[in-house]
Parts: structure tokens; C-alpha cells; sequence
């Protein structure tokens, strides 16, 4: 399998703090990646890196694109729309996106907002936090690219559309595509995740395969996700 993700030595410090060191890791083209870790740990910072919105030291590799820029045109990733003004519709910011990326496809945007029940003439700040992360499922997905990055998407969307949205993403992703997604429902999401990557002490603590992971140490998914953290800290 040709890799989609090729990440060599990463490392970013922000104020002066180390936030990520020494990451390694290459994704191959077609899955469906969860990316683990507590709160801080780095995994919206990592996205950011991927993407080319921040800059640290070391190689990153999307498709056969290794500059910043080159790489912004193979990676869909779910912005949080916050430059739109508020009093804007949801069409404005559809038309926006037609227009920024050639990979927007308008038609496969317009299924994903139906499936989601998204209403184009609503402004932005009319949208609940759940309405608004389906927008930017949508936004996301509709573009037809090589690597989507989902920053924690379903966060504020109740559990019956969460299992829904979850249950259809494999749907949506172009088979030779990679989906990296992070997440804190673990479970929710394990049963569509080929493999996790799990971020922890600012580097790649994990990253292996889902069945390997069940099969190797009997555990579920998330058992073995919080096993990592296990002893590490202190109770009174
Ligand atoms: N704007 C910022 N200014 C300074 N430090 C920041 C900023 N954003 C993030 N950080 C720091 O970078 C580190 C990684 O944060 P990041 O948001 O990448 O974590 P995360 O794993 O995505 O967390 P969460 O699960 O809470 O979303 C944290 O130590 C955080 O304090």
C-alpha cells in the first residue's frame, strides 16, 4: 500500500514549550485512523502541522507534496469556519468553499447536508454547536481529496446523529483516501477505525492496527487505549 502520510522527526515548540518531539509516523492510503489522547496532548496542533497551519522542524510528506502550500491542496481539514462573519448563510460559506477549492463538490456537499438536515439559509450564528459541527462534517467531506483530518467532529452532536454520522463515514471517504480522526468517544468510533495513533509525553506513544491491538491484547479498544494511562496517575 503507497503511503498517503509520511512524517519524519517532527517536532514543534510553541512559547518556548515543547508541545510535540521526535514524531514518526506514515498512514497508508485508504483508512480510517482514530488519533487518541488526553486533553492537550497535541493531536489538534499535529493536524495543524499536517496541514501546513503551523510550522515546525522535521519532514512532512502528503501524497508526493512536501511543502506547505503543495500539501493544503491534498488535505481536506475541518476548519472551525471561525473567519466567516456570523450574519452569514450557510450557502455563502458553501459558495466560499466552491471557490476556494477546486476539489469542492457541490453535489456530494448537498447529500451530506441532507443527510444531516442542514438548512442552507440559516446564518452561522443561528447554528446550535451540534448544527455547526455537521456543517463542518460537510464542508469537509465534500471535498474530494487524498487525506481528511477531523478534529474532534461530533463533539456537540447528540448520540443518535453521532452513531449515524459515525456508521456512514466509511460511505463517504473516497476508497483510496486516509481518514485521520480524533476523537474522545472511543468507543463509538472503534468499530470504524482500521487503526489508532495515540499521542501522549508529546510524541507517538502508539500507532498500531485495531484487530492487532483486540487480537494481541484481548482487549477492547478502549480498555486498552485507557491501559495506557493506567498507573500514570496519582489518587489520593
Ligand atoms: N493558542 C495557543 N497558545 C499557546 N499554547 C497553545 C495554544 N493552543 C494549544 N496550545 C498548547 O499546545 C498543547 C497541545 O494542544 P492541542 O490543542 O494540540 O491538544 P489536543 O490534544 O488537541 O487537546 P484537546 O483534546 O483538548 O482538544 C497544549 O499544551 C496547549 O496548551
Amino acid at each position: 500500500m503507497p503511503n498517503v502520510l509520511a512524517i519524519q522527526g517532527l517536532t514543534y515548540k510553541r512559547n518556548q514549550k515543547l508541545i510535540l518531539k521526535n514524531i514518526d509516523l506514515t498512514l497508508e492510503t485508504g483508512k480510517i485512523v482514530g488519533l487518541l489522547g488526553e486533553n492537550g496532548a497535541g493531536k489538534t496542533t499535529l493536524m495543524r502541522l499536517i496541514t501546513g497551519s503551523a510550522q515546525g522542524s522535521g519532514d512532512i510528506m502528503v501524497s508526493d507534496a512536501t511543502t506547505a502550500t503543495a500539501r493544503k491542496a491534498h488535505v481536506s481539514f475541518s476548519e472551525q469556519l471561525h473567519g466567516f462573519n456570523k450574519n452569514v448563510k450557510i450557502s455563502r460559506v458553501v459558495d466560499f468553499y466552491q471557490t476556494v477549492y477546486s476539489d469542492f463538490d457541490l453535489n456530494r456537499y448537498h447529500e451530506l447536508a441532507d443527510f444531516l438536515q442542514l438548512n442552507g439559509e440559516l446564518k452561522l450564528l443561528a447554528l446550535s454547536k451540534g448544527m455547526r459541527e455537521k456543517l463542518i462534517i460537510a464542508l469537509t467531506l465534500a471535498r474530494q481529496t487524498d487525506l481528511y483530518l477531523l478534529d474532534e467532529p461530533f463533539g456537540g452532536i447528540d448520540s443518535m446523529s453521532r452513531k449515524k454520522i459515525i456508521s456512514s463515514i466509511i460511505q463517504w471517504k473516497p476508497d483510496n483516501a486516509t481518514m485521520l480522526i480524533s476523537d474522545h468517544y472511543v468507543t463509538e468510533i472503534a468499530p470504524i477505525l482500521d487503526e489508532i495513533v495515540v499521542v501522549k509525553d508529546q510524541t507517538i506513544a502508539v500507532h498500531q492496527k485495531t484487530d492487532t491491538i483486540r487480537s494481541e491484547s484481548g482487549m477492547d479498544i478502549e480498555d486498552y487505549y485507557e491501559s495506557l494511562y493506567a498507573g500514570g496517575v496519582d489518587h489520593d
